[in-house]
């Protein structure tokens, strides 16, 4: 299957898009105050040292008004606050969280068979209609519809897959399993079968919560759609089928040519998404794991994000997280978060970067001999080689203008200093070409780091990479 988190390795239509459309002009404001709060990285990076940053203290919700800098990889951090970030709630939110944990794991040790079935479908729907009421007063002023998730017996997914039947295995991820199922109502669905063996029971209910309680939270046409869950004799997410599968087989997988139009759809369609998940849902969502394997494509190829598994909410008072251990995909990382752990919106924006590059050259993240595509295509996005970076299999059959778009994005996008890196807003008119690239250049050099003299050169970052190796090997 398709790229597994190599952490792997390495530790590893149409009226929804015009709300948010509509959305989006509203938070121009937001953006403001998010790039300003952002500056901030700076102070931070240049006072403090790697070390520090990893070990930084552990902080509790009720921490919330003085951690503007940093959090650690607190799982239970996914439900502590409220999406007004009221530090009150906050508190109430861990508790919550932390009691039923507790309970959790008590009846689950002490009736393991029957731990999932007695308590988890409790909690979880306590859990669910908590974050929905407060989703819900979020958004009261707008007009995207409810979500409304069931809770499956296993029975039900039972009859919906066949018995799990291995023909309808469609994926194999390192976490999960999937299978292609059919609804008593004829509604055809994937249904995601936690396995996670390395991890104990308390861990693979906290990942699961936290992976369900994101899931449930997000509702856009470019993110993953959640129908429902179930705790009876496992841990599932049932989720709508996406027909075409995973970018990463269809672009990898098969000698078949993807045509540009559809990959640079693709592109447009994941930016929107992440702009979505970074800017326009209640709460601030990094995905932490963008790789082609996570892009699942509709009928009509529109792509979803989907794998929430490592994704991490970014209160709105935090700058960043710094997260330990350092989990996601050799390959599409970005230099700050392999060394330092330091996950942010830019994150997200460094792996959209190589996504592009893979959509534009064909290539994988990482080839068989372990070598970066980063690393290939930067000197030839540089000096905007067309030819040289072109998948050749795309032959001549593709929109000039639109490859110079994506290779300049995707230049923006790998720049090793997340602050030069663009908004995923900015990354959405790039693509658009609403902006042309010299107010770009410009706007982003601002008197700092120059994008095209980038003093981080290719031995800069094969350096970072190794010690990244290193550390992985200790
Ligand atoms: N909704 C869906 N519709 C169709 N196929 C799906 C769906 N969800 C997952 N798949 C298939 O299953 C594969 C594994 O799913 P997923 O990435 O969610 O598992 P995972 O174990 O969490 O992966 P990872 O190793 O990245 O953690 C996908 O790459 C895709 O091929």
């Amino acid at each position: 299957m398709e790229g597994r988190r190599g952490a792997a390795d390495v530790q590893r239509n149409g009226e929804n898009k015009k709300q948010h459309e509509a959305k989006k002009e509203q938070d121009e404001k937001k953006e403001e105050d998010i790039s300003n709060n952002n500056n901030r990285d700076d102070q931070y990076s240049s006072s403090s040292s790697p070390r520090g940053v990893l070990e930084s203290t552990r902080l509790g919700s009720s921490d919330l008004d003085n951690s503007s800098i940093s959090s650690s990889d607190d799982r239970s951090s996914s439900f502590a606050s409220s999406p007004s970030g009221e530090l009150n709630q906050g508190v109430y939110w861990k508790n919550i969280f932390d009691q039923i944990k507790r309970r959790s794991m008590r009846r689950l040790s002490s009736i393991p068979l029957l731990g999932y079935e007695m308590i988890l479908p409790k909690n979880i729907r306590r859990i669910l209609s908590k974050n929905r009421s407060a989703e819900e007063e979020a958004n009261d002023s707008d007009d995207i519809p409810k979500p409304s998730w069931r809770n499956f017996s296993y029975g039900e997914l039972v009859e919906a897959t066949d018995n799990f039947s291995p023909d309808k295995l469609i994926g194999q991820g390192g976490h999960a399993d999937v299978y292609k199922g059919r609804l008593s109502d004829g509604q055809v669905v994937a249904v995601k079968k936690i396995t996670k063996q390395e991890k104990n029971d308390e861990d693979k209910v906290d990942d699961f919560l936290s992976e369900l309680g994101i899931i449930a939270h997000i509702n856009h046409p470019n993110a993953a759609k959640l129908i429902g869950y179930s705790a009876d004799g496992g841990l599932y997410l049932v989720l709508q089928y996406l027909h075409h599968g995973s970018l990463g087989s269809l672009i990898h997988g098969s000698d078949e040519r993807l045509d540009w139009d559809i990959r640079y759809k693709v592109a447009a369609g994941i930016a929107e998404g992440l702009l979505y998940l970074h800017r326009e849902c209640p709460k601030r969502i990094i995905h932490r794991d963008i790789t082609a394997s996570n892009i699942l494509l509709t009928k009509d190829y529109e792509p979803q994000i989907s794998d929430f598994g490592l994704a991490k909410w970014l209160p709105e008072k935090w700058v960043h997280h710094v997260v330990s251990p350092i989990e996601g995909t050799f390959g599409y990382m970005a230099p700050e978060y392999f060394m330092h752990g330091i996950v942010n919106e830019k994150t997200d924006v460094f792996a959209f970067g190589v996504l592009l590059l893979e959509l534009i050259t064909g290539r994988r993240a990482v080839d068989s001999y372990r070598k970066s595509l980063v690393l290939w295509a930067k000197p030839l996005l540089q000096k905007n080689n067309i030819k040289e970076i072109a998948d050749p299999r795309l032959g001549d059959v593709y929109d000039v203008v639109e490859m110079k778009r994506a290779m300049f994005t995707a230049l923006c996008c790998l720049h090793h200093l997340p602050d030069i890196r663009p908004n995923m807003k900015k990354v959405v008119q790039l693509l658009r070409g609403e902006n042309a690239p010299v107010e770009m250049k410009q706007r982003s050099m601002g008197g700092r780091a120059l994008m095209f003299s980038d003093e981080y050169t290719s031995t800069h970052y094969i350096q970072d990479l190794n010690r990244h190796m290193e550390l992985v090997m200790e």
